[in-house]
């Protein structure tokens, strides 16, 4: 195993990545993001992530999902365009992203697993994949997929559970040994750019590298169902924007935390969609002081 040293995952970081945007830009310049999930019971998930993309800055979004959240996105989030997760169409939406969420609210039933597979093959090297919440639960029964993906970088966010999942670890016992060995089980040696973002009260960021980063904010006004499908909907936008590059969901960690602190402090609990609203000011003041 690669040496381990530990980093904080602070302002400083995500002031750096979150810079100004340049004069000469169009929509096209920050990234076409595609979000998959959003079954019939949990389509709040994929909405949720969708208006943190675009809340983050996600040039072009677009939202494959069951057909019964339709209406609810559209009158939710008229930015993002929508496409029925089951038709053909999806696979011109894989090709033409630059950036693909899959998992938040998609489930594990079969539709689910066509799905998963259809990304899995799909990803170019050109193409960042964000794997989140259902997908983890199907990638944990068969992990040889990570193996053979082509994707240029590929990001799991699971919180404890999921990670125990697909790791074997138990909770109790996902100290920084046993994740980054795991993390190394389950992807081939080649594959440099896969990042783990470990979520908890103090998310743990890990690479192939060795390198280990802890969050240094967040709070328990986040822990609301739906916080992750947001983390995930930021972390596509940033690198959307910002580039595939571990620096990029680095500073997502630290915003969607940042943001949580900073809404806290007057409120008893954060909302996720309050978190995603706030979000643009709080890139606004990274960007300029
Ligand atoms: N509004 C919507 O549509 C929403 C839809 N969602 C969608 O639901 C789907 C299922 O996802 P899921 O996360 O709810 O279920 P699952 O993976 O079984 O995990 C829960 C289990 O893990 C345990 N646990 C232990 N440690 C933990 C930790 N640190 N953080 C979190 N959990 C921890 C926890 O333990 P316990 O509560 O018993 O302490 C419990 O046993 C998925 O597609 C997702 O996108 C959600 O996004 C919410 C909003
Ligand atoms: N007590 C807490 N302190 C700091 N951050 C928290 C706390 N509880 C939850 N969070 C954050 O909220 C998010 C919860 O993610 P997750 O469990 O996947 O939510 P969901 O599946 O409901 O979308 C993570 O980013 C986690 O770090």
């Amino acid at each position: 195993m690669a040496a381990t040293n530990m980093k904080s995952i602070d302002e400083k970081i995500a002031r750096q990545v979150v810079r100004p945007r340049p004069a000469e830009s169009h929509k096209g310049t920050f990234g076409r993001v595609l979000l998959i999930g959003g079954n019939k019971q949990y389509g709040g998930a994929i909405i949720m992530a969708a208006e943190a993309a675009v809340s983050a800055g996600a040039g072009l979004t677009t939202v494959a999902t069951d057909p019964v959240n339709f209406t609810a996105l559209h009158a939710r989030l008229p930015e993002a365009a929508a496409i029925d997760y089951s038709a053909d169409s999806l696979k011109d939406q894989l090709a033409s992203a630059n950036v693909i969420l899959c998992g938040p609210g998609l489930g594990t039933d079969e539709l689910a697993w066509r799905i998963l597979d259809l990304v899995c093959r799909s990803a170019e090297p050109d193409q960042a994949v964000v794997f989140d919440a259902s997908a983890l639960d199907l990638l944990s029964q068969r992990p040889d997929l990570l193996k053979e993906m082509r994707a240029g970088e590929l990001v799991l966010t699971p919180h404890q559970m999921e990670w125990q999942r697909l790791s074997g670890i138990k909770i109790a016992d996902q100290g920084d040994r046993a994740n980054q060995e795991a993390l190394e089980r389950l992807f081939s040696a080649g594959m440099k750019n896969v990042i783990l973002v470990l979520k908890a009260h103090r998310t743990r960021v890990y690479d192939l590298t060795g390198e280990i980063y802890r969050n240094s904010a967040g709070n328990p006004g986040m822990a609301t169902g739906g916080m992750g499908d947001t983390l995930a909907g930021i972390t596509a936008a940033f690198i959307g924007q910002f580039g595939q590059r571990l620096s990029s969901v680095l500073a997502a960690v630290y915003c969607h935390s940042k943001a949580g602190d900073d809404l806290y402090e007057s409120s008893y609990l954060v909302r996720p969609t309050q978190l995603s609203a706030y979000m643009p000011r709080l890139m606004k003041r990274l960007s300029t002081c």
